[in-house]
């Protein structure tokens, strides 16, 4: 398999023939425009300024100036990033990638980069969708990317405690195959799992498949490893403590800006042998919003509470419902949940659902669960044919969904009207449901002109955060800040706390080196 440096993935499972022909299908129903297909450019041919900077001897061998490598590691995942590899626009590509293969190389590189004032920009598997690893600056400092793929393995198990000491480094899959003979499992599912690494979860608060209780990876987390320019922070591995404000709480969700992860002992549990799932459908958006709430209330915590709204069940399960569908699953390593999935069904028939389990049931949450993982291909095929399709996500809480979604679907239409000319499609799932509010995720499709989409999708996006963050929600509930969710994250975040991250990057970082814009201005 070879991994595509523009897009999502791998070459191999790119969206072609048949698959291209009824998506297209789908958008040409939608609102006819030229759907011209556009090849990505040959890396070999985007004509990058030659590194500005070259590494000391002793650094060299683990420095990659290839450009290949260098465009590769450029850009997030997000549709801005692909539609930009698209059109050849690589403004900002790190100078140098740098792979260290220990802990001691990552400290000399950092060593380097302060002493001479290079950016330094840490990388899991780049698949971060807000401009978290690409070397955008207010200024024009040459940048080195720490690629972390050479610490990729478990290095410990306590089946006792049941926790394992990983590096950071390391990919989802490859993270279970080593897990696996032990029969324990981290079960952190984010649907970028195949391509993005622990560190990349831990440095941005990743959200994984888990809907209720342990919906972030920090929920996983016993204790952290991390490599700062002013020395290593190691926290004590503890199943919980009082002592203090949480060192690991500084850490997780630092987004490379404090410091580099190495290393982090997380909590395992054996894989689960009972599962039990149905499908809900409701005639009705607001008792179905009822009945999830009901469900996220009662104490059942559902792995799987997914509610997907009728365009979102069309679109991306085929199914065609007036007021959405809500997936329910249950799972447990220790006991039978059938029952726990009964009293569910009961909530949701109190609110009009009408369950669809076993054959069919399962179909509906099958169907979007294979349509979930083709997603970013398609969107990736979508960007080639001029198509605006991209995701934006928040949470808020149950007493302002109903003002918060209604602003943001208006302004995401009345966006896509002005940029476009046309009517989109604006869809909302829940990814993540609290007893106290809902994770909603919506997805815009639209229209638009070869050359143009991204200037569109900017306008799109400030319309839909400045709705947002109007409305009670947070610019983020768990694609993290980066570059591009910066001006939103600055209105939302305190000041006292905002002087608080800032004293403590000028304390951890003082050359102000680590990713530098991300979080906090640049020193
Ligand atoms: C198709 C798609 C689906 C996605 N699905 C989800 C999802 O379900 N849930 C979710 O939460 N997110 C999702 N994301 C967003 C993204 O996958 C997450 O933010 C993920 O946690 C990033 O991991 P990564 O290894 O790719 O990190 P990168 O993209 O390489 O880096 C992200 C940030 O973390 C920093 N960083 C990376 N590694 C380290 C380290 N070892 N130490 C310090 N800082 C580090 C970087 O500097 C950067 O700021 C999705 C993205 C895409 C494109």
């Amino acid at each position: 398999m070879t991994r595509s440096w523009w897009g999502w993935g791998t070459v191999e499972e790119a969206v072609t023939g048949a698959e291209l022909e009824a998506l297209l299908g789908r958008v040409r129903m939608l609102a006819p425009r030229d759907l011209t297909g556009h090849e990505p450019p040959d890396v070999s041919a985007l004509g990058l300024l030659a590194p500005r900077v070259s590494a000391p001897t002793a650094l060299a061998d683990l420095c990659s100036a290839d450009p290949a490598d260098r465009a590769g590691h450029a850009h997030g995942k997000a549709f801005r990033d692909v539609v930009r590899n698209l059109h050849g626009d690589l403004r900002h590509v790190p100078d140098l990638v740098a792979r260290p293969r220990r802990e001691r190389d990552l400290v000399d590189l950092l060593d380097w980069c302060a002493r001479d004032g290079i950016a330094a920009i840490p990388y899991g598997g780049g698949s971060s969708v807000v401009g978290g690893i690409e070397p955008r600056f207010d200024d024009d400092r040459a940048a080195v990317t720490i690629d972390l793929g050479r610490l990729d393995r478990v290095l410990e198990i306590d089946p006792v405690s049941r926790a394992a000491r990983i590096q950071a480094g390391v990919f989802g899959p490859r993270l279970e195959d080593q897990l696996r003979p032990s029969g324990l499992t981290l079960r952190h599912f984010p649907q970028s799992f195949e391509f993005s690494t622990l560190g990349g979860w831990l440095a941005t608060r990743a959200g994984g498949h888990y809907a209720t209780l342990r919906t972030h990876i920090d929920d996983l987390v016993e204790s952290m490893r991390v490599v700062t320019p002013s020395g290593i922070n190691e926290s004590r591995r503890l199943p919980g403590s009082g002592a203090g404000p949480s060192p690991d709480r500084l850490f997780l969700g630092s987004e490379g800006a404090l410091g580099v992860i190495t290393e982090a002992w997380m909590r395992l549990q054996e894989r689960p042998r009972w599962r039990a799932t149905a499908s809900v459908h409701f005639a009705d958006h607001a008792a179905a919003v009822a009945a999830t709430r009901a469900v996220a209330q009662s104490g059942l915590h559902p792995a799987n509470c997914r509610l997907l709204d009728s365009a979102e069940a069309l679109v991306n399960a085929g199914v065609a419902v007036g007021g959405g569908v809500l997936i329910l699953g249950f799972e447990s390593a220790d006991h039978p949940v059938g029952t726990s999935l009964d009293r569910a069904e009961e909530l949701c028939r109190d609110h009009g659902g009408e369950i669809r389990a076993g054959a069919a049931g399962e179909s509906t949450g099958d169907t979007w669960r294979s349509s979930f993982l083709r997603m970013p291909y398609q969107r990736d095929a979508l960007a080639r044919h001029s198509v605006i399709a991209e995701t934006f996500e928040t949470a808020c809480t149950w007493d302002r969904y109903e003002d918060l979604h209604h602003a943001v679907t208006q302004a995401a239409r009345v966006a896509v009207r002005k940029v476009t000319g046309q009517d989109g499609v604006v869809t909302c799932r829940f990814t993540h449901v609290y007893p106290d509010g809902p994770a909603p995720y919506f997805g815009v499709y639209a229209p638009g002109r070869w050359g143009s989409t991204v200037a569109q999708w900017d306008e799109i996006k400030a319309a839909v955060s400045e709705a947002i963050t109007g409305n009670g929600g947070t610019i983020t509930h768990h694609h993290a800040v980066g570059r591009d969710h910066r001006p939103w994250y600055d209105i939302q975040r305190p000041d006292p706390f905002a002087a608080a991250l800032t004293a403590a990057k000028a304390a951890l970082d003082p050359a102000g080196i680590l990713n530098p814009g991300v979080l906090v201005p640049a020193p």
